[in-house]
């Protein structure tokens, strides 16, 4: 406890008052676990019944389940690896519960990586409409990533980008905006002891300062009735309802309504402050009331603005024919149906399927322009990870499948080659049914085609 900056110390007695030292004794206690069902690869039903873990329902997102560390690690489980869950704080699953996108609908992530909620909004929209995920940092975008990969979702569309670069070519655009802002991150001081080396009085400023600019940068890409969710890992007043009512001053067509399942939370802070009262309908989730490092949740909803839909679909270069034939040559040889019906664009020799509607990206940072299909070389078509993760063994020719613990599995997920007998080609490597990777099968041998940064420690 000592390691907890004194003045943020002095800022938690002050908030607190008489439950203070129940605050205080949550860094006595170890974090609470949990992992979130992706329900694009398996039903909670399925999961629940198929994970190997003791799991304990989390009262406020019906995907989500305590698990217990001393007991489990499902990080380390080969199901991790096929993406049927996501490991993620307990009270970071509210935000996508809040913003609770729909299937078909256009949603952005503004502040996505490493995935976490992104996976989570893509598993409620299952796969239809469209998911843009921002994330300025290059380096975290790569865990933004794979995370994305590994749980099969494939209407996603990532970009890098200063938010105050989409404002204008998005203007009206979504139906749902999360902001997961950058933080003064005091909800993470328990499990991450750096951010509490990090945190200062004017750490906090900054920090509403750059949470205020981002919204204001979202504000406008918002359709009238669409629905936005501020979220942040911090307890700071000054970044939460401080942040948002700098913002609502500015922006009053952003009305703030109740947080869905906000039964299970504590409202927001406004008593004995000048802020905005209707903002005690946003939601604190605390750990001394709950299991979970802590969040703050508020959704606003946009009663008027620019009307949305007016941007046109971008024009994408066309995809030449050798790309097609060899892509196509792909299709014919190893998949049983071809569910891609485009458009496509490449990027270099890389082939995506990007979501159609989507305005022009020319100009922006762009990470993936939609679904990366694999790289179209001039003889051949070498499929993406990405693809092996987002089909079902129904979709392909031919597959090898492995029970979990199986000891050639880990030698797959190793890197290893391995012996194997069957028709020559493009091979789905599951593991009880769930797609890992590739194989290729050639001369007796299963080559692997497992992403080298993903492999296993031998
Ligand atoms: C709280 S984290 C997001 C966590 C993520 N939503 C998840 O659930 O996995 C905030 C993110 O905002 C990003 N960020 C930092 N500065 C930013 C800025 N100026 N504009 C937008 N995002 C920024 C950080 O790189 C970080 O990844």
């Amino acid at each position: 406890m000592d390691s907890l900056p004194l003045d943020y110390r002095k800022q938690m007695n002050t908030l607190l008052g008489d439950e203070y030292p129940a605050f205080l004794q949550t860094y006595e206690e170890p974090p609470h676990r949990a992992l979130r069902i992706n329900t694009l690869k398996i039903s909670t039903a399925d999961g629940v019944n198929r994970l190997p873990f003791q799991l304990e329902p989390i009262p406020w997102c019906d995907t989500g389940f305590f698990y217990q560390h001393d007991r489990d690690r499902p990080g380390k489980h080969v199901y991790h690896a096929a993406g049927l869950y996501y490991i993620q704080d307990p009270s970071a699953m509210a935000p996508a519960e809040a913003l609770d996108p729909q299937p078909g609908e256009k949603v952005l992530d503004l502040c996505a990586a490493p995935g976490g909620k992104t996976t989570q909004l893509a598993s409620k929209m299952n796969g239809k409409g469209i998911l843009v995920a921002n994330e300025i940092s290059r380096e975290r975008r790569k865990a933004l990533v794979e995370n994305l990969e590994r749980c099969g979702v494939t209407n996603a569309v990532i970009l890098g980008e200063d938010p105050r670069h989409l404002s204008s070519r998005f203007a009206g655009w979504f139906d749902r905006i999360l902001i997961d802002a950058p933080c003064s991150g005091e909800g993470m001081f328990r499990k991450d002891p750096e951010t509490r080396e990090r945190w200062s009085i004017r750490s906090t400023e900054v920090a509403a300062d750059l949470q205020v600019s981002i919204l204001e940068a979202a504000a406008p890409m918002l359709r009238p009735g669409g629905r936005l969710v501020y979220s942040t890992c911090t307890f700071n007043v000054r970044e939460n309802e401080g942040t948002l009512d700098r913002f609502l001053k500015l922006h009053p067509q952003f009305t703030p309504v109740d947080v869905p399942g906000s039964n299970h939370f504590l409202p927001g802070l406004t008593e004995g402050t000048d802020v905005n009262p209707s903002l005690s309908r946003a939601a604190r989730l605390w750990p001394h009331h709950l299991k979970g490092e802590g969040h703050f949740v508020a959704v606003l909803e946009k009663t008027e603005g620019e009307e949305g839909a007016r941007q046109k679909p971008g024009k994408l270069p066309p995809v030449h024919r050798d790309a097609k034939n060899v892509f196509q040559t792909f299709i014919d040889d190893t998949l049983s149906q071809d569910p891609f019906p485009g458009p496509f664009t490449l990027f270099g020799d890389h082939l995506y399927q990007v979501p159609r509607e989507l305005p022009s990206l020319k100009g922006l940072v762009v990470e993936r322009p939609g679904f990366y299909l694999g790289q179209a070389k001039r003889r051949h078509f070498a499929p993406s990870h990405a693809l092996a993760l987002a089909l079902t063994p129904d979709r392909v020719q031919r597959r090898v499948n492995f029970s979990a613990g199986d000891e050639p599995l880990l030698r797959y997920l190793q890197g290893e080659a391995l012996a194997h007998e069957g028709e020559k080609g493009w091979t789905l490597v599951t593991v009880d049914h769930f797609p890992l990777g590739w194989g290729k099968v050639s001369g007796g041998l299963l080559k692997n085609h497992y992403p080298k940064w993903l492999r296993w420690d031998r």
